[in-house]
């Protein structure tokens, strides 16, 4: 353990903020009361024997890691429903705390397979399922990609035929690259999951559709007859999670296990066709619209590790035989860590916005009206696409900022990686879900030119791109967020434009569309970027705190604003909206933020709230005692327990002794 209370590089830095931490953690987490809440519900997980005994993740070989991720889980969904927790945002809290670095065995359970009965099953099938989900006797996942296809859900080779003799569908992979390949937990931990296939019945193929499978026996947890599972082997991250393949030979399963809310087949074999279409996709969005969040927590826990690492670490005297700088000072580590500093927030309020948007769209399509599902698809893609991005890189940005001990597993940051930059691939492939924005988008530009009213958050299309920038010396958050829609407006305008020349001049829209992919995906980026940007205005100045706290806040918020401007510079100015003269002030505004920022940079993580032992990390400690925590992890190190390895008389020794014996000179004549 690190004694010696508060580093002191650390403790002046709280000294000097000009703003109060506790009052921006109060807004995160909406209000004080939550934040009390959110804080109790920590201490008890971090209290509890069982999670406090565990051992450190990265000292584990992948079985034990899979077998503590499981010990922990369980052990925190039992303690959830002892202590009566029922709102799903303290069920995170104390999960985090609980299981700060292990991926839940049973998280898919959680977040899409019992969300999807609730929203897909009928009534009477959710009262035969559910309980058994609530009590863990179905543990469930959701089984959609195969080794063959992940993105083109409509080319998924998995049939469901339907026998109307017998009343069951009977469930196929009928070829290798059908089977079941990624899905998380199917494995070893689940018993059930819910597989999309090709539905066909009285001879049709009526498309994918979602289906209740029992793959293990409920008791035994041994695989049925006709089902093959297994653990997909070691991947880049989520070592703890059990990702499975699945082959079904000819499984027969009631007709009762179609979920059959929206989509019914009658026992002869009809196909009665649902209200709206693509409705069986919403699970999909439901994650999507949850990862903008959970993204931009992963990145505010790598710069709480960057940023309070960077005001100890201290290296090269500034001016000679005076005192080494903390690296936080150098302007050049500002511009890696503050941007990204900003990214967490601009994410957190997004994925804020988002989740909202997803709720209030969500309530209307249970009411039967399906008129913004389009817009809940296009935002919930682009959002995750683009925070999964820029948050992926960020955190890497802040693992090299910590120098070499950025690579150790003592900092926390690289486990932070592992496990977040898969998010730039699960539920929709980030380049795909681009292109899906784009398709929407251009719709959107196709319906303007139709002289039809656009939703709010596309209306910026309107407007003439005839116009030139209102940026002046003192950077206006109007005129940043006037120029993000400028940029955003004319890539859809110069992509339209490519495609619609090459239809007229010949070529099918189909052809059009591919040949112009690079530039729908600058548009759609685009888009997305200016509705971060427009939304982390919005929300800082509809923010309740005070005014110090409230400017630290809007100096982030600008940054984030003013760094996509330098970093985008191109697309910015190729129709001359930016002069050089406003690009100077731009340029001069980054500087000047990052050192507005500085005195409050440590106050700015501390406000995300996260206790060292949801860190974990040596380098991201609240008391900044990171050289003892180092020290204390190196000798925690499993290498150390016997101070000569068997493998030096194994390995070393035996060649020492041949490489002697052939190095004598008799044996050398
Ligand atoms: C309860 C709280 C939860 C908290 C959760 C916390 C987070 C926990 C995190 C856990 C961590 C890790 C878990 C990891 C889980 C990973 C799980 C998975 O990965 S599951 C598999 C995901 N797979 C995909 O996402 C596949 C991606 N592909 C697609 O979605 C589609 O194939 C496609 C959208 C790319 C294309 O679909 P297609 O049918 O071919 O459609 P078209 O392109 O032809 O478009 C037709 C038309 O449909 C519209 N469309 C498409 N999708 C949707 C949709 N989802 N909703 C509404 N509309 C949609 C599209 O816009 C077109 O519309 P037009 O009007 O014709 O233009
Ligand atoms: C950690 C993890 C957990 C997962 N969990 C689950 C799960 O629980 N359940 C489940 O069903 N699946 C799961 N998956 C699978 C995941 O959803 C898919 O891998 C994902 O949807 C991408 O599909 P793909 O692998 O087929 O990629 P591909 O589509 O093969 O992508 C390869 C490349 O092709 C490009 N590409 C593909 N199609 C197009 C196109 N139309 N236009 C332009 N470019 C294109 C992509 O941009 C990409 O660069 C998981 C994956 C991971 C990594």
């Amino acid at each position: 353990m690190a004694t010696g209370g508060v580093n002191a590089d650390l403790a002046k830095e709280r000294e000097r903020a000009t703003f109060d931490s506790e009052q921006l953690t109060n807004f995160l987490y909406r209000g004080p009361e939550k934040v009390r809440r959110k804080r109790y519900l920590q201490n008890l997980a971090i209290q509890d024997p069982v999670f406090k005994k565990a051992p450190l993740w990265a000292f584990l070989n992948r079985e034990q890691q899979y077998a503590t991720a499981l010990k922990k889980h369980l052990h925190a969904y039992r303690r959830i429903q002892e202590l009566g927790i029922t709102e799903p945002v303290e069920k995170f809290y104390y999960r985090e705390a609980a299981a700060p670095h292990e991926n839940s065995p049973i998280g898919l359970h959680e977040s899409m397979f019992i969300p999807t009965i609730e929203k897909q099953a009928t009534e009477e099938q959710k009262r035969k399922w559910l309980p058994l989900c609530h009590s863990l006797k179905m543990i469930g996942t959701y089984a959609q990609t195969e080794l063959g296809h992940g993105t083109f859900i409509r080319g998924l080779e998995t049939t469901a035929t339907y026998d109307p003799v017998a009343k069951e569908f009977i469930l196929s992979t009928p070829k290798l690259t059908a089977m079941k390949y990624w899905p998380g937990n199917l494995g070893k931990t689940t018993n059930h999951c819910l597989v999309m296939a090709q539905l066909i019945t009285k001879g049709k193929n009526h498309g994918i559709h979602m289906f209740m499978l029992q793959t293990r026996d409920m008791e035994t947890h041994q695989p049925l007859p006709g089902i093959e599972l297994g653990d997909i082997g070691p991947k880049f991250g989520f070592f703890d999670n059990d990702n499975g393949y699945m082959i079904l030979k000819d499984v027969r399963i009631p007709r009762e296990n179609m979920f059959m809310r929206y989509y019914k087949v009658l026992e002869d074999g009809t196909y009665v066709t649902p209200p709206g279409d693509r409705l069986n996709y919403l699970s999909m969005v439901l994650l999507r619209s949850a990862i903008t969040s959970m993204i931009g927590q992963h990145l505010s826990q790598a710069c709480i590790i960057a940023i309070r690492y960077s005001a100890v670490r201290r290296q090269t005297e500034i001016s000679p035989g005076g005192e080494e700088a903390q690296v936080l000072d150098y302007q050049t580590q500002q511009y890696k860590l503050f941007p990204a500093l900003a990214t967490s927030y601009a994410m957190l309020m997004a994925g804020r916005f988002m989740y909202d948007f997803y709720l209030k769209t969500t309530a209307q399509i249970e009411k039967g009206d399906l008129g913004t599902m389009p817009q809940l698809h296009a935002l919930s893609a682009g959002l995750k696409a683009f925070s999964t991005w820029e948050c992926t890189a960020a955190i890497e940005v802040c693992r090299m900022s910590c120098g070499g001990h950025g690579y150790s597993h003592a900092s926390g940051i690289p486990k932070i990686y592992v496990d977040a930059t898969p998010g730039c691939t699960y539920e929709g492939e980030n380049t795909v879900m681009m292109l899906q924005v784009a398709r929407f988008l251009m719709k959107m530009y196709t319906n303007l030119q139709k002289g039809q009213e656009l939703p709010s958050f596309v209306q910026y299309m309107t407007k003439s791109l005839d116009t030139k920038s209102c940026m002046k010396e003192e950077v206006a958050p109007k005129c940043l967020v006037m120029a993000y829609e400028h940029r955003a407006s004319r890539l859809i305008k110069a992509a339209a434009d490519a495609i619609q020349a090459m239809v007229m001049s010949g070529s099918s829209p189909q052809e059009a569309w591919n040949k112009n992919t690079v530039p729908l995906t600058w548009a759609a980026l685009a888009f997305c970027h200016m509705f971060v940007v427009k939304n982390f205005f919005e929300m800082v100045e509809d923010a309740k705190m005070d005014g110090q706290t409230k400017a630290a806040f809007m100096a982030l918020c600008k940054l984030y604003a003013v760094n996509g401007v330098i970093t985008h510079l191109g697309e910015f100015i190729q129709d001359g909206y930016l002069n050089n003269q406003q690009v100077q002030y731009i340029q001069k505004s980054l500087l000047d933020l990052l050192a507005e920022i500085r005195p409050n940079a440590v106050a700015l993580v501390d406000a995300f709230d996260y206790p060292d032992a949801i860190l974990q990390s040596c380098l991201g400690r609240y008391d900044g005692q990171v050289y003892q925590a180092l020290y204390d992890f190196a000798k925690s190190s499993p290498l150390n327990e016997k101070e000569v390895l068997d493998s030096f008389f194994d390995y070393v020794k035996p060649v020492q002794q041949e490489l002697e014996a052939m190095n004598q000179p008799m044996a050398r004549l």
